[in-house]
């Protein structure tokens, strides 16, 4: 074992370290939830460290988040845009304050590494910055028509109460691009976080109570998606839910809400990256590798499938091989680590599950296995893999895996790489690596997803820019991020106003 592994398992076994525990956020009040059960989180580099312990809320606690909510929407939205968007730019200096000590919190409950954790918290406070400024210009619009005695305009109004459920994977960044555009435009929010890294999301409300967002404006449980799901999803005050998560959760939301609640889901992908005959090979190389397994394979966005021409898949195949072989992989607390573990233990479950379909259907090429010996053995790491002689009829082709595992699948030509990128349910990111503008121009206009990249990787998007997917990977209607991620928001009333 290196020094910087044994340094590492002494911190977190010190005998005697207080588990902390961390409560609900309800009408102002720090709160223990009505049953005072608990649950514990780990930090799934190593299972022996307890994060903390949170609120096993069940949907008592939900109801009082929901009427908290509701009790202080009227006041919230008559606050002015820019009260608001001095709480969030408040918000966001306390979460760059802190941004290190979170981001190293974020490693611990997740697994990504700590510079990945900070970066994290700082995008968070960039977010808050971004909607400050762009909630104050957002309104509505005039109507030219023929009375001279009268003026139609439309003006932008918050929904109400709105839930925001958020995964594990970005567990700073994903709540705060739902919860800022919320705030800003008037709405009071029930922030429910994963169970499985429910800290970061405190944090975030943490800043905006230091900020002084008034009582009952923002509410945030931890509990089990079975026990709180129901009344943040189902309640007749919610009038909008913004969800990211898995595609079967949102499907489940999605069959069981009212009618008229609005509905914003950020789902699964299965994301392609083509490779083209003309491509730089080391760059789509590095693509592959980015978008493949930083975050450990564990990016919505992450590049699963990689879909090369004939001409060049073995020389690119190699090379690809090669690189994996150099990879590290170990604590997110250790630097220079290229992998971190996988987040829970589900989700170690699942990647070996996929493994063992992949090493039956297609050929390994290297990786795939768990990793034992200290200081591994209380921990969910998983050795990056490739698989080779893949079809795109495979499990491994079409089916979302999450986590360190890419499949490579050859292709005659373009036409046939691209109809393969588009057979899939999905269609939230894809790549390619070419020179030939005619390649890119074509993959821009054909390719079936809702963002695009071109030698660059499947992975990372703007604060400012739109996100979202086509087909299983979104709900159509609203994208989030960006200016219009402040539509979902609202809902616009028309004014004719006469003499
Ligand atoms: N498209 C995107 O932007 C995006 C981004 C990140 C992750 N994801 C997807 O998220 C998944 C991984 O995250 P996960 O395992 O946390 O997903 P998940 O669906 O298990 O859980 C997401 C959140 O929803 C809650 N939840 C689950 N069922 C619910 C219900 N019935 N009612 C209310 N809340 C419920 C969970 O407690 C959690 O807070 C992957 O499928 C990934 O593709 C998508
Ligand atoms: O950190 S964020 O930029 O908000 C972000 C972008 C994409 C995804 C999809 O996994 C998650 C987070």
């Amino acid at each position: 074992m290196s020094t910087t592994a044994e340094a590492f398992l002494t911190e977190i076994s010190a005998p005697g370290r207080p588990v902390e525990e961390f409560l609900n956020y309800i009408d102002g009040q720090w709160v223990k939830c009505r049953s005072a059960r608990t649950f514990d989180n780990s930090n799934p580099a190593h299972t022996d460290e307890l994060i903390g312990r949170f609120q096993a809320s069940t949907a008592l606690d939900a109801e009082d988040a929901v009427n908290a909510a509701t009790a202080a929407f009227e006041d919230w939205r008559k606050t002015t845009p820019s009260q608001r968007a001095k709480i969030l730019n408040k918000a966001a200096d306390y979460l760059e304050a802190n941004a290190q000590r979170f981001g190293e919190e974020l490693s611990r409950e997740e697994g990504k590494s700590v510079a990945l954790g900070k970066d994290e918290f700082l995008r968070a406070a960039q977010t808050f910055r971004f909607y400050a400024i762009e909630g104050q210009t957002f309104g509505g619009e005039t109507y030219p028509q023929d009375d001279g005695n009268m003026m139609v305009y439309s003006q932008r109004e918050p929904l109400g109460v709105v839930s925001v459920i958020s995964p594990w994977n970005f567990p700073a960044s994903i709540p705060a691009r739902k919860i800022a555009p919320a705030l800003i435009t008037g709405n009071t929010i029930v922030f429910k976080p994963s169970s499985d890294a429910p800290l970061s999301g405190l944090r975030l409300v943490e800043a905006l109570v230091e900020a002084g967002i008034p009582k009952g404006v923002i509410n945030y449980i931890t509990g089990r998606a079975g026990d709180v799901g129901p009344i943040i999803t189902t309640s007749k005050s919610i009038r909008a839910i913004s969800f990211t998560g898995s595609t079967q959760a949102g499907m489940h939301i999605h069959r069981t809400v009212h009618l008229t609640t609005r509905l914003q889901m950020e789902l699964g992908g299965k994301n392609p990256l083509i490779v083209m005959e003309d491509a730089d090979l080391d760059q789509a190389v590095e693509l592959a590798i980015k978008g493949g397994f930083s975050l450990t394979g564990q990016a919505c966005t992450g590049t699963s499938r990689v879909i090369v021409m004939k001409a060049v898949k073995e020389a690119f195949t190699k090379k690809l091989v090669e690189r994996v072989k150099t990879l590290k992989i170990g604590p997110g607390h250790q630097p220079g680590m290229d992998l971190g573990p996988l987040a829970t233990a589900k989700q170690l479950e699942t990647v070996l599950h996929y493994l063992d379909i992949g090493r039956q259907e297609a050929r390994l090429l290297c990786g795939g296995e768990r990793l034992t010996g200290a200081p591994y053995d209380k921990g969910y790491y998983v050795t990056p893999a490739v698989f080779d002689k893949v079809t795109q009829s495979m499990r491994i082709a079409r089916e979302e895996i999450f986590g360190p595992v890419i499949a490579v699948i050859e292709a005659d030509n373009f036409a046939s790489a691209m109809a393969m990128a588009n057979d899939s349910e999905y269609g939230l990111s894809a790549a390619i690596a070419t020179r030939n503008p005619r390649y890119m121009h074509d993959f821009a206009n054909n390719i079936q997803s809702g963002t695009v990249k071109i030698n660059r990787t499947t992975t990372g998007n703007l604060v400012n820019a739109p996100f979202g997917g086509m087909k299983n990977s979104s709900t159509s209607t609203f994208r989030e991020s960006g200016r219009v991620g402040l539509e979902f928001f609202t809902q616009t009333k028309v004014v004719y106003r006469g003499l």
